[in-house]
């Protein structure tokens, strides 16, 4: 039998036969009928006279499957008998296999759990069957579905196996191929999620046996979005596979590197005796992936912020470890992209406390727990308060009055920016038409948009309903965008604030001097006002670089025929500076902290103290 048994002694070489030599059970009793049993029995009849014919014989010649037949005599089970069908499958001549022992039909692939179950089979003179990797004379493989049955002579003793062969290797290529494909990925040909999760069980196994550890890193390209957006899918598809390959080249054939989602990648990185992993391969990573990508012959550049969760430090099943490295990524990305981070408690604290805010906030939004508090803005020649800007507040039963940093990114994150900020955009034109009748008639208010709000197309429609419902006259709404969210897809933009300039709303870009603004953009841009970020309104009087941003901000504004508001101003200095350089607006501590509204009126009628003398 194929692969059955060690030879100790040399085989018997028999001369090369075409005859099986066999009686099979019914062949046996066939037989004996044609002696012994009563000439009327016609069954008996038939396989005699089939058996006189050579019918039996000429039909195991002339089947498309390969068959053997072996002695029984152990060890060898020398081959006595092949069928053309096994010539033309192995490659093999009937010369050169009679008399052998048929494991050179395995070659040196002998560790097949099939063999195993073939030398009991034959032990123990039953019959089985099983899947072989065989070997063709030439050495290519083939799929074997091999039968074996043990042959019995007239007195019932086994003295021959017969085995069928099937070949099934264009069966099991479709199933390989099946295969991969349910375990990788398609675009990339890495790794898919499920052969991470099989991966990364197997790998902890064995590092639990030899006491190593196991880095599982989720990787994120940084702002991928953007440049699939911009340059099309085509792009972003050789990106990902250039980066792929890049990953798999940096990694050891141990690793593995799985694609999870569009742009996130998962790596199962294993200690291997005497090496220690450590950060320097995190930075070899990084690199890999920051090199220049082309694409239409020109070169552009990404990064990429990754988290480590260590096992068995961080967690012990594979889910677990996944979701704390990608815990542990979301961290690199709000600490300014492009690095990365160990998990750690507090990290998990966080990604709960984001989990608890995020089901929070849907019923924060049917519980009516939002409200608008207001920070007067003033203009700095008059010193009168001019408008307001709405930051939302929430009033959470348990955690008190939580500010916006904390639920805006998730509430954008989940799709609820959109609800809420339709319910500020209302609530802040019908509080601000309230507040006009209080004897403010040119009082304004500036609202923020988050991006999912800006993305939408029924964007104009939905602020034309705030207004035509409130009665707030279009002037009287400042809308802001910051300066990141335009530049992300700047002709989209433009038409989105044109359609916003038509219905006579005023336009503000927040946060200026943050984003990575082209000058060049900004005049195309349908504005009406810059706000200068606090971040260099703090360090105007002690930095010279801020000051000198803020200055130059300034000016470019004035030449664009634009305003200038400067928020966070805390202290006469700051105030003092910004009038000096001709500063349309502000808005800060140094006035007011935002308030609620039935808190403003205190405030409209107050001024700013005259100006003093110039800087
Ligand atoms: N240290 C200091 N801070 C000052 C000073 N003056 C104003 N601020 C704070 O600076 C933030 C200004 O708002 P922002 O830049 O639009 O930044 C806002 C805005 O981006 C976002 N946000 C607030 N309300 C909304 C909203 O209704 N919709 C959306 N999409 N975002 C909102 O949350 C951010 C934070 O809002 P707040 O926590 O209310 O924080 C406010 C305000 O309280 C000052 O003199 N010193």
């Amino acid at each position: 039998m194929p692969g059955c048994i060690a030879p100790s002694a040399p085989a018997a070489i028999a001369s090369p036969m075409r005859r099986p030599p066999w009686r099979t059970r019914e062949i046996r009793r066939a037989s004996m009928s044609e002696n012994t049993m009563p000439h009327n029995d016609a069954d008996a009849a038939r396989q005699a006279r089939l058996i006189s014919l050579g019918l039996y014989e000429r039909s195991v010649e002339a089947s498309a499957n390969a068959m053997m037949i072996t002695s029984a005599e152990a060890p060898e089970y020398a081959i006595e008998y092949v069928n053309p069908a096994f010539e033309r499958i192995t490659g093999y001549s009937a010369g050169e296999v009679i008399g052998r022992n048929c494991r050179f039909l395995q070659g040196d692939d002998q560790d097949q759990p099939g063999l195993q179950e073939i030398r009991r089979a034959l032990a123990e003179q039953r019959a089985t069957n099983v899947v072989l990797r065989n070997y063709r004379k030439d050495g290519t493989l083939f799929w074997n579905h091999l039968y074996v049955a043990p042959v019995e002579d007239t007195d019932g003793a086994v003295t021959h196996f017969v085995a069928s062969q099937y070949d099934i290797t264009e069966i099991k290529s479709y199933e390989m191929t099946l295969r991969h494909l349910a375990t990788h990925d398609e675009l990339t040909g890495l790794a898919n999620r499920s052969l991470l999760n099989d991966h990364l069980r197997g790998a902890m196994a064995r590092a639990e046996r030899s006491g190593s550890q196991i880095w599982v890193v989720f990787l994120d390209l940084d702002r991928f979005k953007v440049f699939n957006d911009s340059l099309g899918h085509m792009a972003g598809d050789v990106f990902l596979m250039t980066i792929a390959q890049r990953l798999q080249a940096s990694l050891r054939a141990t690793d593995l590197v799985a694609r999870l989602s569009s742009d996130e990648f998962a790596l199962v990185l294993c200690e291997q005796p005497g090496h220690r992993l450590n950060f320097l391969l995190l930075e070899r990573i990084a690199n890999a992936v920051q090199q220049a990508l082309q694409f239409d012959r020109k070169d552009f550049f990404l990064t990429c912020s990754m988290g480590v969760a260590i096992y068995p430090a961080d967690g012990v099943d594979a889910e677990q470890l996944i979701e704390r490295a990608d815990m542990a990524m979301f961290q690199a990305k709000e600490r300014g992209r492009n690095n990365y981070q160990f998990y750690t408690d507090a990290i998990n604290q966080r990604a709960l406390e984001r989990m608890q805010i995020g089901s929070a906030l849907r019923a924060a939004i049917e519980r009516e727990e939002f409200v608008l508090h207001y920070q007067p803005q003033l203009d700095l020649d008059s010193g009168r308060v001019i408008g307001t800007e709405a930051l939302i507040r929430w009033r959470h039963p348990e955690m008190g009055l939580v500010y916006p940093d904390r639920f805006i990114g998730i509430a954008e994150e989940t799709g609820l920016i959109v609800a809420i900020g339709d319910w500020v955009l209302r609530t802040a034109c019908q509080e601000t038409k309230r507040l006009q009748g209080l004897g403010h008639p040119d009082l304004r208010v500036a609202v923020n948009l988050s991006a999912r709000q800006f993305a939408r197309s029924d964007l104009a429609h939905g602020i034309e309903a705030a207004l035509q419902d409130s009665g707030l006259e279009p002037c009287c709404l400042e809308i802001e965008i910051t300066e990141s969210l335009m530049m992300h897809d700047v002709d989209g933009a433009i038409g989105s604030l044109r359609a916003l300039k038509d219905l006579g709303v005023r336009l503000s870009i927040d946060d200026f001097g943050t984003g990575y603004s082209s000058l060049a953009y900004l005049k195309r841009f349908p504005i009406d006002n810059l706000k200068i970020d606090r971040s260099f309104v703090s360090d105007i009087v002690s930095g010279h670089e801020e000051a000198a941003i803020v200055s130059s901000i300034i000016s470019l504004a004035h030449n664009l025929r634009l305003q200038v508001t400067a928020e966070g101003v805390e202290t006469e200095e700051q105030l003092a500076y910004l009038r000096n350089r001709r500063c349309n607006k502000m808005q800060g501590y140094l006035f007011s902290k935002p308030v609620p509204a039935e808190m403003l009126p205190a405030l409209l009628g107050a001024c700013l103290p005259a100006p003093a003398t110039a800087l």
